[in-house]
This record gives C-alpha cells, structure tokens and sequence, in this order.
C-alpha cells in the first residue's frame, strides 16, 4: 500500500488530490491507495463503517476480470444481507458514513483509491475527530447516528463520560439498533453481578485506516476502570480494520 505525502488527518497521513478539490459541498479530507491480493499483506478487510468521515469515495483501478471478490456492503452482520458490488475500472462508490461494509478478495489483484470526505465548512473535522453530522442526525432519532455518537463518546478524542455516551446507546437500543440492543443488554446483566462479559462486544472508535480491538462492555463502578484517554494503539487501534465493529448500516446499494 502507498499512501499520498502530505497530510490533513491526524491519523492517516494522507492527502488526496491537492487536498483542496471540491466535491460538491464536500472535500476530501484523506485518501489513500489499497492494494488486495497478490503482491499484498492484504486480501480482506472486515465489516466496519468509515467513522471520522462524513462520506467515502471509493474509486475502483483494476478491471472486473482481474480479480474475483471485492467491495460489500451489508445491511447487518447477518452474512445473507451481503452484497458484492462490482465495479469496472474507473468506476467510483459514494457511501455515507452509517454504511456497514467490507472487502473481501478471493483471488487476483485489486487496487482502489479511497477518499474520505468531510463538509466543506468543516474541513479540519477528519484532523479534530470532529463528525458534527452525526450529532445532527442522532439528534434527530437516527438510530445508528445515536450509537456511533456513542461509542465516539465513550472510546474516541471527544469523550465527555461515560453517562452522556450509554444515553445516546440507550437511545439507538429504543430506537432498534441491535448492536446497541445487545450491549444496553449486558450492560443490565452485567448490572446485578455476574462475572462481566469480556468480550469486544463494542469496540473502540477507531480513526480511519486503524482498526478497533476489544474493548470491555461497561461492567458496574467497583469493576470499572478509571476513565482516562488513551491513545489509539493503547485503544487497541492498528493499522487496517480488522474487527467487525458496528451496527447495521443501510446502503443504496443493497441488493442490485
Ligand atoms: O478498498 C475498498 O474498496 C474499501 C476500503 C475501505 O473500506 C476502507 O479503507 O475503509
Ligand atoms: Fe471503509
């Protein structure tokens, strides 16, 4: 994988274009090339969403018969609600940032170009982990706005307490989100005094090009740990997504 000089997030050191093209209303803040197959550490990246960007271009540079597999996107984890989506040489994916989705090539090479976006009026968004769209969104009862807005508060650089992020997760579980469904769940159980849950059942907001490691489901105060901010390779974040790390998603493009 190559990745572009210069750099507008603080995450990944990229920038696409000049930085400074326009896309509608929106500017690339990041972008990187990737490379799956042969040649590649890489064949596959699993389920996530693009957190720190508003929206994802994804620019397809290999022909169809060069590789077999590719981008998927999905409605939920449930593996019958995947789609491949197939792109020729040139042809370029928008998603938006609820979007679940993954790669997965199974033989060839592909190569894509992928730009995060950010609204114009909030170029530095992508560099401060500022995502305001989704505060607007969660605000107004979007399910997966809520539980993505709370597990930045609880995991990523704005992290204001823990109460604050679980109202907004109680919200997404009203609302039926069911990654959001299922951590309130265990957070109620794990309430009354079992031996807690250690599984990365919410994992942490990780900046776009790292992927999220486990992270504890919130057990009761006496078995919590103090809350601090670490930084994302303490948060468990590496390179590259690898952990399936959110709820549904909802693409466009489901079931073409
Ligand atoms: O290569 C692709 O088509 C998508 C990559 C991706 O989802 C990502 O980098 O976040
Ligand atoms: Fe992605």
């Amino acid at each position: 994988m190559r990745r572009w000089s210069g750099s507008s997030c603080r995450h990944t050191r990229a920038r696409s274009l000049g930085a400074r093209t326009a896309l509608c209303c929106s500017v690339p803040t990041s972008s990187l090339l990737r490379r799956y197959g042969a040649g590649s550490s890489r064949t596959a990246i699993a389920a996530h969403t693009d957190e720190y960007a508003l929206a994802t271009a994804v620019l397809a540079l290999d022909r169809e018969e060069d590789y077999t597999g590719g981008l998927i996107v999905q409605a939920s984890f449930a593996p019958a609600s995947r789609r491949l989506v197939m792109l020729g040489q040139g042809d370029m994916v928008f998603h938006s940032y609820s979007l679940l989705h993954a790669v997965d090539v199974r033989s060839g090479t592909r190569r894509s170009l992928i730009m995060w976006i950010s609204s114009n009026a909030r170029i530095f968004a992508c560099s401060r982990e500022e995502t305001p769209w989704k505060r607007r969104d969660a605000r107004r009862g979007v399910a997966h706005a809520q539980y993505q807005l709370g597990r930045q508060l609880l995991f990523g650089s704005s992290r204001r307490g823990a109460s604050r992020a679980w109202r907004w997760l109680k919200r997404a579980a009203s609302g039926g989100h069911s990654t959001a469904q299922l951590n309130w769940g265990l957070e109620d159980r794990d309430a009354e005094g079992p031996p807690p849950l250690r599984a990365p059942l919410v994992a942490a907001g990780c900046p776009p090009g790292h992927r999220p490691g486990a992270v504890q489901p919130r057990g009761d105060a006496s078995r919590r740990p103090a809350p601090r901010r670490p930084s994302p390779r303490a948060r468990g974040c590496r390179p590259r997504h690898a952990l399936a790390q959110d709820g549904p998603g909802r693409s466009s493009l489901e079931g073409r």
